[in-house]
């Protein structure tokens, strides 16, 4: 267990994603984490929920935790930054979990050199599943670096990345999950068309997801290889593939991926 402390500058979906799960992994005991939000009542459902520190003041969390996470949506970094920064101290690690937020816009709206860890966590977090890439500047060191890659390890998988491919996160693996439920969501629909139930077709649809991520990370074999092996020569599966690839399956979700990576990199500007 971690003896530092951690705060959390906003307290929406990914914020309270990380918490719950370092909670739940036991890596922070809940009275070193610190949430602030802007309401009262979000407040009082954070303290309910996870039973952390809580409070409306930004700059007092700020002043007093080793680990701030700026969980604010990425236009209002410019706002918050200026707010809290002259409450942080020189080893303060600033975590980043915001897309399209670099490294060089962060020192700017510090005006100084700061230890900053950029992040692009996934919402999976809540649940232990979550997957987090990871870049940092000069100023972090071996310990640090050390002790943030556990904290997010505790909570997923962790990739450290050069920056150059931060923006092309969200569209890999920030965002997907947003297609994958997509992709459950229409099974069960086809599910329910056969008539089963929407619990059934909703249960049936997860677990072959599940699965197949399963599948993918743990015999090391190439998702195409493993397509292969349901395709029966001849039998039902070749036919859905077929159907898919005539309806752009593939290209479609390369378009998807294209836009939000596009998006990405305009967010801290909107
Ligand atoms: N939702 C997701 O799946 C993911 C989100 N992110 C990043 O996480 C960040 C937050 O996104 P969400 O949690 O989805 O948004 P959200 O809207 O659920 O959370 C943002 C929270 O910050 C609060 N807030 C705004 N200004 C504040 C201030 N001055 N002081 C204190 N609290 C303030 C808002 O009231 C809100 O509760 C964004 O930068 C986003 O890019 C990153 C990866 C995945
Ligand atoms: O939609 C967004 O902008 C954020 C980034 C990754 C997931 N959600």
């Amino acid at each position: 267990m971690l003896e530092k402390t951690i705060g959390f500058i906003g307290c929406g979906k990914m914020a309270q994603s990380i918490i719950q799960g370092l909670v739940k992994s036991k890596v922070f005991e809940s009275k070193k984490i610190y949430a602030t939000a802007k309401s009262s009542k979000t407040i009082d459902q954070v303290k309910e929920q996870y039973n952390i520190n809580v409070s409306l003041n930004n700059k007092e969390v700020a002043k007093k935790v080793d680990f701030l996470v700026l969980a604010v949506k990425p236009y209002q970094y410019e706002e918050v930054i200026s707010e809290i920064k002259a409450s942080i101290s020189e080893e303060t690690v600033i975590i980043t979990i915001a897309a399209g937020v670099s490294l060089a816009g962060l020192k700017k709206s510090f005006s100084r050199d700061v230890k900053l860890i950029r992040t692009m966590p996934n919402t999976p977090s809540l649940v232990g599943a979550g997957m987090t890439a990871m870049c940092h500047n000069d100023l972090i060191g071996e310990l640090e670096l050390k002790e943030v890659k556990n904290l997010f390890e505790s909570i997923g998988k962790v990739e450290l990345i050069d920056e150059k491919l931060m923006d092309a996160i969200p569209a890999v693996s920030g965002s997907s999950p947003a297609y994958v439920y997509m992709l459950i969501e229409t099974l069960a629909d086809g599910a329910v068309r056969q008539g089963f139930t929407r619990d059934q077709g909703i249960n049936l649809a997860a677990q072959a997801v599940l699965g197949a991520a399963k599948m993918v990370l743990e015999t090391g074999i190439h998702p195409a290889e493993l397509k292969d092996h349901v395709c029966t020569p001849g039998g039902a599966t070749i036919e859905a593939v077929a159907s898919l690839e005539n309806d752009k399956f593939r290209g479609s979700i390369l378009n998807a991926m294209e836009h939000c990576t596009k998006k990405s990199k305009l967010l801290s500007k909107q």
